[in-house]
């Protein structure tokens, strides 16, 4: 059975349909390449994936940010969400989930960072379930609360949960939940460790003797930067929309030769 980029997006609007294709037509590449990033609130995760994204051409996911948006777009789970995060507490995997897979369809690429997610072994389980992927590895952030502490303070993003309050919480959550998750994926030695108190550069210059590490080569700048932005999709409809332009002008100028 073949299926389409349109079936495979619109299959992950309910998890009960999300295995429809049945087991012989998996909704995921098999091929996908994906490296979760994992560390406390604060330690940088989205700072080193913004770098990986220029210099890898990888496709960032944060799922904080999926999450934001889903209450911004007026979901009927938004205020739900909106009230975990608030509390510093972990959004059900149904949701998290869901956003994710659905982020992977439709960006048109096979290589992602999924920032800030398993963040606890229901995440986890319910993301290796519904896709059959195991990350290449995993990048944990290890910064000393103090530091992670003053970097969400001067952050001034205007997050509901960037509060001394919700920070605390977040802290806990971190160590109780995240941890394990780490723990886990270091027994099957996928876990990769970097001292995020380090400069941004110092630390990214580690992060990519791990992709090296991997087998995973730098890519042209402005390749991946175009990509990243734009998914190879909104490219393919920019070069149909282009040629078509290019069609109007060469007949307007044939009629005045
Ligand atoms: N290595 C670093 N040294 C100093 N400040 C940093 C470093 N990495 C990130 N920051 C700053 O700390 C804040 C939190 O970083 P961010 O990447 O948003 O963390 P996370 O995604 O883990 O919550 C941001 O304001 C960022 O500019
Ligand atoms: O997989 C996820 C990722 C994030 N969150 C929620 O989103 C908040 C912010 O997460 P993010 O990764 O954006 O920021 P961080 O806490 O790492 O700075 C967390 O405290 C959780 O409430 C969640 O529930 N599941």
């Amino acid at each position: 059975m073949v299926v389409s980029m349109k079936e495979r997006v619109e299959a992950t609007s309910s998890a009960s349909n999300i295995n429809k294709f049945g087991s012989e037509e998996s909704l995921f590449d098999k091929n996908f390449k994906v490296v979760f990033v994992l560390g406390g609130p604060g330690s940088g995760k989205g700072t080193q994936c913004a770098n990986i994204v220029k210099h890898y051409g990888f496709t960032h996911l944060s799922a904080g940010d999926l999450l934001r948006e889903e209450i911004k777009s007026g979901s009927k789970s938004g205020g739900m969400i909106k009230n975990l995060m608030k509390e510093g507490q972990i959004v059900p995997s149904e949701v998290t989930v869901k956003l994710l897979l659905r982020a992977m369809l439709e960006s048109g690429n096979d290589k992602f960072l999924i920032d800030g997610f398993p963040r606890n072994e229901e995440n986890r389980v319910a993301f290796e379930n519904l896709t059959n992927i195991e990350p290449e590895f995993v990048l944990f952030f290890d910064c000393s609360v103090k530091e992670m502490e003053r970097r969400i303070l001067n952050r001034k993003q205007g997050r509901d949960d960037d509060n001394m309050e919700t920070i605390r919480k977040r802290f806990e959550v971190f160590n109780e939940s995240t941890l394990p998750v780490i723990e886990g994926y270091n027994c099957k030695g996928k876990i990769r460790k970097i001292d995020a108190d380090k400069p941004v550069d110092e630390v990214f210059e580690n992060v990519k003797a791990i992709f090296s590490e991997f087998g995973i080569e730098e890519v042209s700048y402005k390749k991946t930067n175009i990509r990243a932005i734009m998914g190879f999709e909104r490219i393919m409809c920019l070069i149909k929309w282009l040629s078509n332009v290019k069609k109007i002008f060469t007949k307007k100028i044939l009629r005045y030769l």
